[in-house]
C-alpha cells in the first residue's frame, strides 16, 4: 500500500479535532471592528492635535510629514502598540515577489548602566533598510550594491499582527526606481485624482479630489492539510500537474452558494474575526462553484488600503486556515477540469463630495458626468487594452483565462445591450453645435434614460474580461494569486491619461467657440466611434469571437510571454514615462522579472512532473502490473497453455496498456528535459519564456494523459497519489 496517500486519508475519518474546531463570535462584529489598526479614531487618542492634523492632511491631500511630528507619532504608535501587547515593529511591504514582506525588529533598546527601554523613533518610522539584496530587481540593483529602502506610507494605517506593529511602506532603490507593486500604484492613484478633478470642474466645482476605490473578490480553494501535505505537485507548485477527472466534478452545480460545510464556516468564522481586528470590512462569504471553492468579499475602499487588505488577508488566511488543518489554494487553476479561481477587481472613481463617478445622478448634468466618466474608461481600455491584458499574466492566470466562466485572453467591455443603444444614440449626436431641439431630445430621452436603465441592468457576462456592473466596471480577468496594485497600477494610469486627454479636448473645442455640454458631447461621440470595436456583448468563449476580434483588431495574447513582449510597445512605455509612474528601465526591470518568474515556474512545474511521473507513477503501476503477470503465470499454471488464454484476456490487454502508457511517459519525461535544457540555456528573457511556453509546456500534456490513464487501470490500493475526489470532495 503507497503510504503517503493512506496514511493520509487515514487522518480524516474525521478526527475530532478536524471538525471540533468551533468558534465563537461575538454578535456584533462591528466591536472588533479596526481593534488592531492604528486608525483615525486611535489617532485622535494618541496624538496631539497638531499631529493627528499633519496626518490627515498627508492623507488627504498628500501633504509632507515634518520630522518632529513623526516623532510625536512613532512614540504614540509605540505606546498603542505596547498596550496591546507588541514588542517588535516591522515596515510592512510588498516586493516583487507577489508576497508581502517584513523584517521585525524589537523596540528594546539597551542604555547606559546595564538597563534597557522600548524605542521607537520617527526617523525608523519613516525609513528603514533592510538587507533586501535578495528581492526581485530586474538587474536594477546589483548585489554588491544592495541598497533599497522602505519607507512609511501614511495613507494606508499601521496595524498590529501577532506581537508586531506593521507599518505598510513602500520600497525603492536608493537611485529612487521603484522595487514593489505599492510606489508605483501609489503614483498612479495621484495621476488619476488629478486629472479626474479636473474634468470634474465642469461638472461640480466644489470637488477637490477624487479617489478611486477598488472592491475585490477573492476565490480560493480549501484542502485537508493531510491530503495536501500528500501531493507533492500542490506542496512545490500549488497545482495538481496530474490526476484524473472524478466522475462527479461540478456538473450539478450543487455546490455553488449550496451551505458553507461546518469545518470551513469555522474557519470562516475564525478569519472574519481576524479580518475585522485588522480593519478589512469583509461582507460577503460563500461557496464557489467549484467543489471546495470558496468565495471572500469586502466592501470597496480606495484603492490603496484595499490592495493592502488584500494581500494582508492572504497572509491571514493561509494561517488560519492552517489552524483549522486545511491548506489554502490561491493558485488559479489547481485543478484540471473545474472551475479557477479569480480575483475580479471592482473599480470605480469617488469624489470627496461623497459621488460615484460611475454611478448615474438625479439629473440630466450629473447623466452627463456619469457618461462622460463611463465613456472615457471604455476608451482608455480601447487604447490600452494589451497593457491591461499584460498586466494580469502569469503562467498561472494562463491556465484559467479562457474556461469555466474566467475571462478569455482577449480584452473587451462588456456594458449590457441597453447601455449599448444609448452609446449607439449618441453616436449621432451632430457634429459642432447642437440645436434646441436636440439638446431637449437627447436630455429626456437619452441620458435622462439613464438612471432607469441601469435599475434594470441586470445584463451579466461571465465570459467578458471588463464588465460593467451598474456603478463600477468589474475587471474579472485577474487571477487569485495576483496582487491586485498591478492591474489597478495599469487602470488608474490609463484612466488618468485619457481624461486629460478628454479635458484638453473639450477645452479646445469650448475655446472654439461651443457651449461647455456641446463640447462634452462632441468629444463622447468621436470617442464612442473610435472605442466600438473593443465593445462585446456575446459569448467570449466562441470561435466566432476569436475570429470577429481579429478582424477588429483586438489583440489575443494567450500565453504571458505573448502578452509581455506586447508590453515593451513604447506606446506604454513613453504612457509611463508621461503619467510619470515609470521610466523606461523600470518597465523593462519589471517586465524581466515577470518574465524569469514565468520561466521558473515553468521550470519547477516540469521537474515536478518528471519526478512524479518516473518516481511514483511508473514504479506503481509495474508494481500493479507484475501482480498481473503473477495472475496470468497462475492461470496458466492451473488451467495450462490452451484453456488459460481466453481467461487471462483481460489482463494481458491491461498489460499492455499499462506498457504503453509507462513507455509514454518515460519518453514523455525524456523529451521533456531534454526541452528544459535547451529553455534553460538561452540567455535572452524574452526568447527563453517563449521557449518554456512553446516548447517545454506542451510536453505536460502526454504525460499527464498518460498518468491519468493509469490512474484508472491501476488497483486503487496501489495508487500513490492522492486523487482528485479525495481532494475536492473532503468536507
Ligand atoms: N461565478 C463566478 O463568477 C466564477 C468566476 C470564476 N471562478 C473565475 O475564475 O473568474
Amino acid at each position: 500500500m503507497s503510504t503517503l496517500r493512506f496514511k493520509a486519508l487515514e487522518t480524516l475519518p474525521f478526527k475530532d479535532f478536524r471538525r471540533d474546531n468551533s468558534v465563537e463570535v461575538p454578535v456584533k462584529l462591528s466591536e472588533l471592528f479596526c481593534q488592531n489598526v492604528f486608525s483615525e479614531e486611535t489617532m485622535r487618542e494618541y496624538l496631539t492635535k497638531e499631529a493627528f492634523q499633519s496626518i490627515m492632511d498627508a492623507v488627504k491631500k498628500g501633504t509632507k510629514i515634518q520630522r518632529h511630528i513623526a516623532d510625536q507619532v512613532a512614540v504614540a504608535m509605540k505606546d498603542w502598540a505596547m498596550s496591546k501587547g507588541v514588542t517588535h515593529y516591522t515596515h510592512w511591504f510588498q516586493p516583487l515577489t507577489g508576497t508581502t514582506a517584513e523584517k521585525h525588529d524589537s523596540f528594546f533598546t539597551p542604555i547606559e548602566g546595564g538597563r534597557a527601554i522600548e524605542r521607537f523613533s520617527g526617523n525608523l518610522l519613516i525609513q528603514q533598510e533592510p538587507d533586501a539584496s535578495s528581492f526581485p530587481n530586474g538587474g536594477i540593483r546589483n548585489t554588491f550594491e544592495a541598497r533599497g529602502y522602505t519607507a512609511w506610507d501614511p495613507t494606508s494605517p499601521a496595524f498590529i499582527m501577532g506581537t508586531t506593529l506593521c507599518i505598510p511602506s513602500i520600497f525603492i532603490s536608493y537611485t529612487g526606481e521603484t522595487l514593489d507593486y505599492k510606489a508605483p500604484l501609489l503614483r498612479a492613484l495621484n495621476a488619476v485624482d488629478e486629472a479626474a478633478t479636473s474634468v470634474m470642474q465642469y461638472f461640480d466645482k466644489n470637488v477637490t479630489k477624487v479617489t478611486p476605490t477598488l472592491g475585490w473578490e477573492q476565490e480560493y480553494f480549501l484542502v485537508d492539510s493531510a491530503l495536501y501535505q500528500s501531493r507533492p505537485d500542490l506542496v512545490l507548485t500549488g497545482k495538481t500537474l496530474l490526476g484524473h477527472s472524478p466522475a462527479k466534478g461540478q456538473q450539478l452545480d450543487d455546490h455553488y452558494f449550496g451551505s458553507i460545510p461546518t469545518r470551513v464556516m469555522n474557519f470562516m468564522k475564525e478569519l472574519e474575526i481576524e479580518c475585522m481586528k485588522l480593519g478589512i470590512p469583509v461582507t460577503t462569504r460563500h461557496n464557489e462553484v467549484a467543489p471546495n471553492q470558496f468565495e471572500l468579499a469586502p466592501m470597496f475602499e480606495e484603492v490603496n488600503v484595499a490592495v493592502d487588505h488584500n494581500s494582508l488577508l492572504m497572509d491571514i488566511m493561509a494561517r488560519v486556515a492552517h489552524k483549522h488543518h486545511f491548506h489554502i489554494l490561491f493558485h488559479e487553476k489547481p485543478f484540471a477540469g473545474v472551475n479557477g479561481s479569480g480575483k475580479h477587481n471592482n473599480w470605480s472613481l469617488a469624489t470627496d463630495t461623497g459621488e460615484n463617478l460611475l454611478s448615474p445622478g438625479k439629473n440630466p448634468k450629473k447623466n452627463l458626468q456619469f457618461l462622460t466618466f463611463f465613456v472615457n474608461t471604455i476608451k482608455a481600455v480601447h487604447e490600452y487594452a494589451d497593457l491591461l491584458r499584460a498586466s494580469i499574466a502569469s503562467a498561472s492566470n494562463d491556465h484559467r483565462l479562457g474556461a469555466n466562466e474566467a475571462p478569455p485572453a482577449i480584452i473587451s467591455v462588456f456594458i449590457g445591450s441597453q447601455l449599448f443603444s444609448v452609446l449607439e444614440e449618441l453616436e449621432k449626436v451632430t457634429n459642432g453645435k447642437l440645436s434646441p431641439e436636440e439638446k431637449t431630445e437627447l436630455k429626456l430621452n437619452v441620458v435622462g434614460k439613464i438612471p432607469e436603465i441601469l435599475l434594470d441592468n441586470t445584463d451579466r457576462n461571465r465570459t467578458s474580461p471588463f464588465a460593467f456592473t451598474g456603478n463600477k466596471f468589474e475587471i474579472r480577468a485577474v487571477g487569485s494569486s495576483a496582487n491586485c496594485a498591478e492591474s489597478m497600477t495599469v487602470m488608474n494610469t490609463i484612466a488618468a491619461k485619457q481624461l486629460n486627454d478628454f479635458k484638453k479636448e473639450v477645452d479646445a473645442l469650448i475655446e472654439g467657440g461651443l457651449k461647455k455640454d456641446e463640447a462634452i458631447f462632441n468629444v463622447l461621440r468621436e470617442y464612442i466611434k473610435q472605442s466600438k470595436n473593443i465593445m462585446f456583448e456575446g459569448d467570449g468563449y466562441s470561435d466566432d469571437w476569436a475570429k470577429e476580434a481579429k478582424k477588429r483588431g483586438l489583440n489575443n495574447l494567450k500565453t504571458t510571454p505573448e502578452a509581455l513582449k506586447q508590453e515593451m510597445d513604447k506606446k506604454f512605455l513613453d504612457l509611463y514615462e508621461e503619467m510619470g509612474i515609470f521610466n523606461h528601465r523600470e518597465v523593462e526591470a519589471r517586465n524581466e522579472i515577470k518574465l524569469e518568474k514565468y520561466s521558473t515556474v515553468i521550470d519547477i512545474e516540469a521537474r515536478v512532473l518528471s519526478d512524479i511521473a518516473r518516481n511514483h507513477i511508473i514504479p506503481s503501476a509495474l508494481n500493479y502490473q507484475n501482480r498481473l503477470i503473477e495472475n496470468v503465470k497462475g492461470l496458466k499454471d492451473i488451467f495450462g497453455d490452451k484453456e488459460f488464454k481466453p481467461l487471462a484476456k483481460e489482463q494481458m490487454s491491461l498489460i499492455t496498456s499499462i506498457s504503453e502508457n509507462v513507455s509514454k511517459i518515460k519518453l514523455g519525461v525524456e523529451d521533456l528535459i531534454k526541452a528544459r535544457e535547451a529553455a534553460k540555456s538561452i540567455s535572452d528573457s524574452q526568447k527563453q519564456a517563449e521557449a518554456y511556453c512553446n516548447k517545454v509546456k506542451p510536453l505536460f500534456e502526454g504525460i499527464r494523459e498518460a498518468s491519468d490513464n493509469l490512474e484508472m487501470m491501476v488497483d486503487d490500493e496501489l495508487w500513490p497519489l492522492t486523487k482528485y475526489r479525495e481532494m475536492l470532495f473532503t468536507k
